[in-house]
């Protein structure tokens, strides 16, 4: 079996004023693979990352990084693993390359090991072009890169990533989703990445773990997790808002049609096969009266695998979250 990365049992963390932000979380990340855990705002998220960069303390439960407790072997942890949060955290005047090496240093790298490290992350992460560059004055994209070459350069086991895409245009995250993913395969690196967006994680992951209200709903790979949801997606639009009860009303008794969910104007559902559904359901739908403006069948989506297991939309509480979370790029 595969050495454990990470390994959390039952982790428990209060805040005052009673919120519970992890409540019994547990999760395990095989070395070298990248993990994905998902969640809204509030979910327990940051708090995680917070307890396992030995950061925070959790009131209950054990977690494991590399192998050390993260409370009563916290100097071990801290020498394994590399951070990158939500904040910026180069130096802005100071150069790229210099950004680099200051954070080698403080890991105790020197001379020219401290050197020839730099120079393979800065080309590692596509910066050696730009290692003369003030880091203030990169793009965000690139800056980014630099805070990941930061957490990089000390050749942690692990490495946290939260939420690194916020705010970066589509084609900047498709390009560091590359350099992720070449990251795990030439350093052999895990890494523990928390995301606002779906598919970042489906492209990315080897497992995700959707997190809820401090706990872990559901856990495994992306493709197992959508196959696992049997059928097609079937999505109506109206032209007006309607009610659910009405809708449940129309469609009553139809034959594999299931998670029939309304959303002001939307209808989600399954069904076994989405194609066959589609006439059917239009004519109940007609019957009473029901303007229909579009229908789609698709195949299932992490967003489905989240409603099944939350009961909610990922996609609407993940846009309210990137905007409130945002940096700009
Ligand atoms: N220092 C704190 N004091 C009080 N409550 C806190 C503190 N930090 C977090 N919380 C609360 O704990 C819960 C979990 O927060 P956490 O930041 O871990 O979630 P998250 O999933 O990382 O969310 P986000 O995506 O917004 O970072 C939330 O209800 C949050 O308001």
């Amino acid at each position: 079996m595969a050495e454990m990365a990470i390994q959390v049992r039952d982790l428990v963390k209060s805040y005052p004023r009673g919120v519970r932000a992890l409540d019994g979380l547990s999760f395990v990340v095989p070395e070298g693979t990248l993990f994905g855990l998902l969640g809204p705002n509030g979910a327990g998220k940051s708090t995680a990352v917070r307890i396992l960069s030995t950061l925070a303390r959790a009131d209950s439960g054990q977690a494991l990084v590399a192998g050390y407790d993260v409370v009563r072997q916290a100097t071990e942890v801290r020498r394994r693993i590399g951070l990158v949060g939500q904040r910026l955290s180069a130096v802005p005047t100071a150069t790229v390359r210099e950004n680099v090496l200051l954070q080698g240093r403080m890991f105790g790298l020197k001379g020219r090991a401290l050197a020839t490290r730099t120079d393979e992350v800065l080309s590692m992460l596509a910066l050696s072009d730009v290692a003369g560059r003030q880091a203030g004055f990169c793009s965000g994209g690139m800056k980014r890169r630099v805070d990941i070459a930061m957490g990089i350069v000390h050749r942690p086991r692990v490495l946290y990533l939260d939420e690194p895409t916020t705010g970066l245009d589509p084609d900047i995250r498709v390009q560091l989703w590359s350099d992720l993913t070449a990251l795990v395969r030439q350093e052999g690196i895990t890494i523990l990445l928390t995301t606002h967006y779906l598919e970042e994680a489906d492209a990315l992951a080897n497992d995700i773990a959707i997190i809820d209200s401090g706990r872990i709903v559901t856990t495994g790979s992306p493709e197992t997790l959508k196959q696992k949801l049997r059928g097609d997606t079937l999505q109506v639009e109206f032209e007006s808002d309607q009610s659910e009860e009405a809708i449940r009303g129309a469609l009553a008794g139809l034959d594999g049609l299931d998670e029939i969910r309304v959303d002001g104007r939307r209808l989600h559902a399954r069904a076994p096969i989405g194609g066959a559904a589609v006439p059917v359901v239009l004519a109940r739908l007609g019957q009473e009266a029901m303007a229909v403006r579009s229908v789609s069948v698709s195949q299932p989506t992490l967003d489905d695998v989240y409603l099944a297991y939350t009961g909610r939309r990922f996609a609407t509480q993940a846009d309210a979250g990137a905007s409130a979370g945002g940096q700009s790029s």
